[in-house]
Formats: C-alpha cells, structure tokens, sequence
C-alpha cells in the first residue's frame, strides 16, 4: 500500500494535500485506513472504524473503495487530472508530434499523464522486419527493408524536431543486434516478439518527452515495464495484474513529488509477473495502458486521441457515411471492441469502468469535433441502434447432440472440450439437441486458430456428437438497444430478405446491448452497408421517434415507461 504511504506522508508535509481539493475528509480518512492497514486489507471487519497514522478515525467499506480513493486522493496532491492516449497515428511524423504538443499545452489547466503507441505503422514494420530476419540469414539482417524505414522515419523525426539523435541512437543499434539475434537463431518467439516490437513504442516517447522538454514544458519519459505495468507471461496478449494500480500510482506520484513533470508513459507494453520480460497488451493495447493509468490515479477523465471524429456507427474504411456516436456505456464499447471494431481494444474499458472514470474519444486531427463520451449509464430511452460492428473470418461450429432428447449434462460436456482445449467461444444459440458456435480464433487477434486444432476439436466433440465445421463466417454484431429488438430485428431482416442473404444463427447474449448475426464472409460487407444506410442514412432512427410520439403522445422506452409530457 505505498500508494497510501505517500499519500501519508504528504498529508503530514503539505498543506496542499492535507486539504485535497477533489476529496472529502470522510475520503481522506479512508486513504488514512488503507495506511493504517498494509496492503489496503482492514485486519478488523469492514465498516469499523480504525485508526490511522495520523490519529484520525476512519471508516473501511471495502478494500477497493479505500484502494481508489487513496489513489484519487494522492492523485488530487499530485494534481494529475486527465490521462491522454495519442494513437500510432497522431504521432506518425514530426509534423504530428508538434500538432500534439500543442494539444497537449492547448490545455493549461489540465495536468495529464500522456501515453504514446509508437510513430505510425512501426508496430506492423517491427513485426515484418523480425519475420524477415527468421529467414534472411545473419548478415543480411541489416538490410531488411522494414528496418531502414524505421531507422529513417526515426532520425527525420529527430532532425525535423531539431533534436539530438543519440535519443534513440542507443535503440536503433540493439534493435539491428536484435533483428541479428533472430536471423542467427532462424526463430523468433512470442517472447522475442514483445520485446522487438518495444522498440516502437519506446522510441516515439523519448523523442516526444524530449521535444516538450525543448518547448520549456518539462516532461519524464518512462517505459511501463519499468514502472510497475505488471502483466501475465502470455506474451504478444498479456493481461494488467491487480499489482499494477498501486505500483504505478506509487511511482507517477513519487517522482511527481520529487521533480514535477508531464509523465510520457509508453503505451501496449508491460512486464511479465514470473519472466520479467518485456510483454505486449495485444495490437491496440496502448488504450489499455492510459485506462489503467486513469484508474490506478483515479483521474477525473480519460481521453483517447486517434484519427476520427469519436467511436462512429460504423468501420469508416466499410461504410463512408458513418457518423460519430456522441455516448455510449462502458458496456456498448467493451461489446463494440470485442465484435471487432478496431477503435478501441477489447479489454481497455474495464479499468475505466471499474474507476467509473469517464473515457472520451476525440480525434487529433480534429479537435473542435466533440467525439465520444463513455460513461457508466446513459439515457436510452430514444436509444435503438447505436453501431454496427464486423467481425470476419470466424470459424462456426453446428454441433448436435447423438444422445436422445432431454439428455443432462451435453452442454456441460460441449464446453468442458473447449475448455480443456483453451479455446474461446464467442457467439451460442442453443436448443434442445443441438447446439452452434462461432469460435474466438485466438485469444483476441494474436493466435491464429490453426486446421491441426480445429480438427482437433471436431475430433472430440464427434464423440459425443455430429459435428459441421463452417469456416469463412462473419460475425455482424448490432450493438444498440436490445430492448427494442423486435424493431431492430423487423428492421434487418428486412434488409438482410431484400439482399438475399440468409442468416446462418443468431445470438442475443445477456449483455442486452449487441445481437450478433452470423453470415457468410463473401456477403458480409454488403450486409453492412446495406444494413448501415438502413439504419443510419435514411431517417429510420426518427422515423421511429416520431411514430413513438404519435403512437404514445411521448417517446416511449421499451417497457413501457412514458418519457417526458
Ligand atoms: N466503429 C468505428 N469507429 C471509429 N473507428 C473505427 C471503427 N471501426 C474501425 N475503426 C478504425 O479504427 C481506427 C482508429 O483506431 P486505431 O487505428 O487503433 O487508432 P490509433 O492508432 O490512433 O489509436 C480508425 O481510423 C478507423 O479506421
Ligand atoms: N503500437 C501498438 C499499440 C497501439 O495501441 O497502437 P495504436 O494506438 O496505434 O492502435 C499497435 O500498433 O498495436
């Protein structure tokens, strides 16, 4: 509970943090409790009051709450207000790195932590570069092509800053060693492939920390493995371990304590609990890092920089004409992320939603645009569809039972093969004697589901039951109002009838936010469109507002509560 101790001892010292602005006494005291009690436990029961270093009574609910608001308290001394993630495309150039800089200072009132993902598309040019150098031979290693346009997007950025190269001279050199090591060795690893794709990240915050620094705005670069981003051992799609909050806030605030400046944290990447080595949160991960910093500080916002105008209705390289969706829950985005849409990454909403700490996407390129705003609820009451999400390439299962009707325990067993086979399931329609599947074909997107596998798995479940694999499917997922399916589902069949495509399963799971349609591959994207023009482009949405206004005098929310005169 270090958090807390530092906490303490600035309680002691300043009178700044002995009154935080942001927090109650009733809040302080149990910052005060989580001291008193190492490690955040209460060793007496929850709700007692106890006594803290300072003498002052305090009241425990529960770990959590005395974890965070320690967390939020230390944060208020400290003054970090927002986190700021810029995305690989914000800060692709030199030109991009000034634009955000002046972003960053646009917002004097603000005192953020910033996390950067690397310049561009260098993730993608690390990744090539080291499977390139698996099979190109030692001395060739330096010459992979992928490796020249890193060194030069590097050094430019540099030279265009006017900086001084031996920022990331050091880097570049162990970064060819490195590429030298896997042509020698003929393999590169999960684990080689973490650390080599570092490189990325680590390079575009030296260099933006130490533009800033020329401004006059002074900023600390820090690599998140070295400041207690503590993760799993599954390399190249680790998950942020519990420990991480506590380390992180511990180190953020101590050095802010020390020697005030803007934190430039990298992004995506972590270090694994039992190897030590340099781990990745998986393709878009940095979204994860800033939530986790906005959780482990208990910031007040958390804001998300990429290169469109906030989460929109729909993939813009699918449907031109998707427009920005101005709110969504925690929930919508988490289900949105997971069905595919590259926005945002899959896991980053739970540290949010676990802070209840708002997460507002906004676009670099665009400031004045307002974005997305994710908050724990929202008004969805006029609320019937909000985005439309594709997920291609799936893998679908129709399993149907041998054994006779009403058979116990055949779910139990479908599942328990999965399970044992450390498989993810992602959609389920189920009846009596049969049951389909698509199935995650990696974890998320870093393990592809291979043919040896999947036989494998046919292979099992044949023994209890007759089995089509179906491959080349899509997952269409309609995040939106579940309480208004029928509406949402008169309406798509409709489309999905005229275009002439048949659905192969549907699924609507408790969540009551997404209903997933699963189609072939080849018809996909034109179900898309069709079903996005439908929805989004024709008036639909208040058409139906306005047929629930006469209808009901009012608009009306699905069960039945009249909103409004
Ligand atoms: N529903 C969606 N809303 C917004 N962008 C989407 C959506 N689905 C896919 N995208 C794609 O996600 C991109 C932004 O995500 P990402 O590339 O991870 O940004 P960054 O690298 O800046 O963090 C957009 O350029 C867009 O092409
Ligand atoms: N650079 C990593 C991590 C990341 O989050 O990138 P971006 O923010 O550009 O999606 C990647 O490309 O996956």
């Amino acid at each position: 509970m270090a958090v807390a101790l530092r906490f303490a001892a600035v309680a002691r010292d300043s009178p700044a943090a002995a009154a935080p602005p942001r927090v109650g006494r009733e809040q302080q005291y149990l910052a005060c409790a989580a001291v008193a009690r190492p490690g955040g436990r209460c060793s007496r029961r929850r709700g007692l009051v106890v006594r803290c270093q300072s003498g002052a009574a305090a009241v425990v609910l529960n770990k959590d709450d005395a974890a965070s608001v320690a967390a939020a308290a230390a944060s208020s001394a400290t003054g970090f207000t927002v986190a700021m993630k810029f995305g690989g495309s914000s800060v692709a150039s030199a030109e991009r790195m000034r634009e955000v800089a002046d972003l960053i200072l646009s917002f004097p009132e603000e005192t953020p932590v910033v996390v950067l993902s690397a310049m561009g598309k260098t993730t993608n040019n690390l990744l090539l570069a080291g499977e390139k150098a698996v099979s190109c031979g030692a001395p060739k290693a330096s010459e992979i092509p992928e490796l020249a346009v890193i060194k030069e997007l590097h050094v430019r950025t540099i030279d265009e800053l006017g900086l001084d190269r031996s920022i990331v001279s050091g880097l570049l050199e162990e970064l060819e060693q490195l590429l030298k090591g896997v042509a020698m060795m003929k393999e590169l690893t999960p684990r080689t492939r973490d650390y080599l794709v570092s490189f990325g990240e680590c390079m575009s915050t030296r260099i933006f920390a130490a533009y800033l620094n020329k401004l006059g705005k002074k900023a600390r670069q820090y690599d998140a493995f070295d400041i207690g981003f503590i993760t799993t051992d599954d390399f190249t799609n680790a998950d942020i371990l519990e420990a991480t909050y506590p380390a992180v806030a511990k180190r953020l605030q101590g050095d802010w304590i020390d020697d005030p400046a803007i934190p430039i944290v990298t992004g995506f990447l972590g270090k694994g609990w039992k190897s030590c080595a340099v781990t990745t949160l998986g393709r878009g991960g940095s979204d994860l890092t800033a939530t986790t910093i906005g959780k482990a500080l208990g910031l007040r916002e958390i804001q998300v920089w990429k290169d469109v105008d906030g989460v929109l209705t729909c993939d813009p390289n699918i449907c031109a004409n998707a427009i920005p969706v101005p709110y969504l829950t925690f929930e919508e985005a988490a289900e949105l992320a997971y069905f595919g849409a590259q926005v945002l990454h899959p896991q980053s909403m739970r540290p949010a939603k676990e802070g209840d700490i708002p997460v507002r996407v906004k676009n670099s390129y665009n400031r004045r645009a307002p974005g997305t705003v994710i908050t724990k609820t929202r008004d969805l009451s006029k609320s019937i569809l909000t985005s439309i999400v594709l997920k291609s390439n799936i893998t679908m299962l129709d399993i149907v039972s041998t054994r006779m009707l009403g058979q116990y325990g055949f779910l139990a067993k479908v599942f328990s093969i999965f399970e044992d086979l450390g498989i993810s399931v992602d959609c389920v329609a189920t009846s009596e004697v049969s049951i389909s599947l698509t199935l995650d074909p990696s974890k998320l997107w870093c393990r592809e589901l291979i043919q040896q596998e999947l036989d494998h798995v046919v292979e099992e479940l044949e023994k209890i039951a007759v089995v089509h694999l179906l491959q080349h499917r899509s997952i269409i997922s309609l995040i939106g109002n579940v309480q208004r399916s029928s509406l949402i589902l008169e309406k798509a069949f409709n489309v999905l009838r005229r275009n002439g495509v048949n659905v192969q399963m549907i699924s609507q799971g408790a969540s009551k936010v997404n209903i997933s349609l699963v189609v072939h591959d080849s018809e996909a994207k034109q179900c898309i469109q069709a079903l996005h023009s439908a929805f989004f482009e024709n008036g639909f949405l208040s058409e139906v507002e306005e047929e629930d206004l006469q209808h009901n005098g009012s608009p009306v929310s699905p069960n039945g509560v009249i909103y409004g005169n």
